[in-house]
């Protein structure tokens, strides 16, 4: 594994997947001439609207959504980590909240399914109902080892708030953890940059959290502050409340260094 420069994009998307791509063309562009080798997108990059709606365009968004990040890749030579967006499923009416690893020749190395499903009445007065359209993954995310960028894990937003899945990555190696979000802008205020530290700090990894900003339709506002944290829980970098990217070092003498400093990897009982 070497050092490199990663990035965790941050976007306000709407109920439209052209103008979406070209929004996130956009920040990968801006993102890789700052160096980024490896760059992360927000869940609902592509789409981010109703539910009902998400889920009648959701053929067109999973295809267009796929070729997308393929040429994205190619076109500036870079690591992509895009998603969740939605990929249709065996069950009528229902999708998978997908995100999926691709390099720069476009191949993908890892995809996963979101496990844990935003079924919520959050107190600001929105109710969320994720599962009436979505389909749980039910399958824990695979760690994708890359010889340059260490060893990746996927998850995706409301993931955040279950350890064990960032256990289960850490078990299998994970040194990098990606949590791309949309969070609501009024659980973010005080649980986003808490549970991700957390992250960071008992699995001693990298945390790299792109995220959706701002009013994206009717009442949905999202917190923003996509960011990359380090193994010892610091913010290498934020990208406030405005679209843009957040952009830091990942490197492998840290993580030694962290793990040194701090081996409670090694002193788990349980
Ligand atoms: O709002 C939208 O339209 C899009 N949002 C999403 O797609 C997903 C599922 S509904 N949002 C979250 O998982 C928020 C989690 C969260 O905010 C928390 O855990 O506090």
């Amino acid at each position: 594994m070497n050092s490199y420069l990663a990035a965790a994009i941050q976007m306000t998307s709407v109920p439209d997947l052209t103008s979406n791509l070209a929004q996130a063309e956009e920040l990968i562009d801006v993102a890789v001439r700052k160096g980024a080798q490896l760059v992360g997108l927000p869940e609902n990059f592509s789409f981010m609207g109703e539910e009902k709606e998400k889920l009648a365009q959701a053929e067109v968004i999973g295809k267009e959504t796929q070729i997308f990040l393929k040429k994205m890749a190619q076109r500036y030579q870079v690591n992509i980590i895009g998603g969740g967006f939605p990929v249709p499923s065996d069950t009528i009416d229902k999708v998978y909240n997908t995100a999926v690893l691709v390099d720069s020749n476009g191949e993908e190395l890892s995809c996963y399914r979101k496990a844990h499903l935003f079924d919520v009445n959050v107190p600001d007065g929105n109710t969320y109902r994720e599962s009436s359209t979505v389909m749980a993954g039910k399958e824990l995310p695979n760690v994708y080892l890359s010889k340059q960028l260490g060893h990746i894990g996927l998850s995706v937003c409301y993931d955040v708030r279950f350890p064990e899945l960032y256990r289960h990555m850490s078990q299998q190696g994970a040194d990098v953890m990606f949590v791309p979000a949309a969070f609501t802008a009024f659980t973010g205020k005080d649980h986003w940059q808490v549970l991700l530290q957390a992250r960071a700090i008992e699995n001693t990894c990298y945390i790299i959290a792109p995220a959706q900003t701002g009013v994206h339709y009717d009442r949905r506002q999202t917190h923003g502050h996509a960011m990359i944290i380090d193994p010892w829980g610091m913010i290498l970098d934020d990208a406030g409340e405005k679209p843009g990217v957040a952009i830091a070092e990942i490197n492998p003498a840290r993580i030694e260094q962290v793990r040194r400093q701090m081996p409670s990897l090694e002193h788990r009982v349980f």
